[in-house]
């Protein structure tokens, strides 16, 4: 569905220049400094997936989502996204994209939302009856009815957002780019929005590349990650399968009616806390599976109540980076 092949894109800026009239010499300069948004990226994200994009500020992801969806040209490799070229071919590849960008919208800020939605229609040539259907699943699926006649300009961020996502959908695209589509909202709303993503990609079979900073997101809707900094691939896998590659461990609390009497060294068990009578252990699930841990649990004392934890997506890019 998507296929990137060793693709780069460099931005040119002029050297700045230091000392008398800097800005004016800079202004006039040739001299200029190469910076490599992204470089030799490869990756290839078949029909259906659901797959988290991310990295640090500056590591490249939007200017990767701008390349796939035909903003800017690669200044070496190739994308392809539904079998075409963005940049060759841009009326087929629209066709196949729906694409949100969180700080920016797509619809026109003084009009209604409904108008916005209907010069979509004529630009996309959606025909009338297929137009009605996406506007009638999308404005259930997405609670638009309340601000369908009210002008963009006048809308919450989170109305924003639904209405950018039901415009990118109107076309029924197979593929998605979505680029930090939950930025500023508040909980409630990024809940919405994440429950109308996983919807459509599991009835509608939606393929979506999503970037973001929000670690919820990407636990809660992707099934594949990849990390990218400097502009480079770093790790393409799943979260569970990254979880145990870098080995964090995972986590079982228990409250104990009294403190718990607790075992010397158990195989796998990386280490106890005790905090009066709530015990934490951390293990390695590759090397005890849980259902023993709990049974191991269960004869230090009385428990009252039992968490268990994984190691936060969070965690472990810190621990990529450092
Ligand atoms: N139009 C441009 N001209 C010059 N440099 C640019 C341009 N667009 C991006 N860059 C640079 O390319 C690098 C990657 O930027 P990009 O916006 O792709 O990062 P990002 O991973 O999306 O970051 P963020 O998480 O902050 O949005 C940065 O160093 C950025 O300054």
């Amino acid at each position: 569905m998507i296929k990137a092949e060793g693709v780069g894109k460099s931005f040119f800026l002029t050297k700045a220049k230091e000392g008398k009239f800097s800005s004016l010499r800079t202004l006039f300069s040739r001299e200029k400094r190469e910076v490599k948004a992204v470089d030799n990226i490869s990756f290839s994200i078949e029909e259906g997936e659901f797959v988290g994009y991310i990295g640090p500020n500056g590591a490249g992801k939007s200017t990767t989502i701008k390349m796939l969806s035909g903003i800017l040209h690669p200044t070496e490799g190739s994308v392809l996204v539904g079998g075409f070229s963005p940049q060759k071919h841009r009326i087929q590849v629209a066709s196949q994209i729906g694409v949100v960008f969180g700080q920016r919208t797509q619809l026109w800020w003084d009009l209604p939302v409904r108008d916005s939605f209907e010069i979509l229609q004529a630009m996309y040539k959606i025909d009338p009856k297929a137009y009605r259907q996406a506007m009638d699943t999308y404005k259930e699926l997405l609670d638009l009815h309340d601000f369908l006649e009210t002008p963009v300009r006048k809308l919450s961020l989170g109305q924003r957002m639904r209405a950018d996502l039901a415009a990118a959908l109107l076309h029924n695209p197979p593929i998605l780019f979505l680029d930090e589509p939950t930025i500023g909202l508040d909980v409630v709303a990024k809940t919405r929005i994440r429950a109308f993503l996983q919807e459509v990609n599991r009835t509608q079979k939606k393929t979506i590349l999503l970037t973001t900073h929000d670690m919820d997101d990407i636990e809660q809707l992707c099934s594949r990650i990849i990390v990218i900094n400097h502009g480079r691939k770093m790790v393409d896998t799943s979260i569970q399968e990254l979880r145990k590659r870098i080995g964090l461990p995972s986590m079982i609390q228990i409250d104990y009616r009294l403190a718990p009497n607790l075992p010397e060294l158990i195989e796998g068990v990386e280490k106890i806390e005790l905090a009066e009578n709530v015990a934490t252990i951390y293990y390695d699930k590759g090397k005890i599976p849980s259902p023993r841990i709990l049974a191991e649990v269960a004869q230090w004392g009385e428990p009252l109540d039992i968490r268990m934890k994984e190691p936060g997506i969070e965690e472990i890019i810190k621990r990529l980076y450092r």
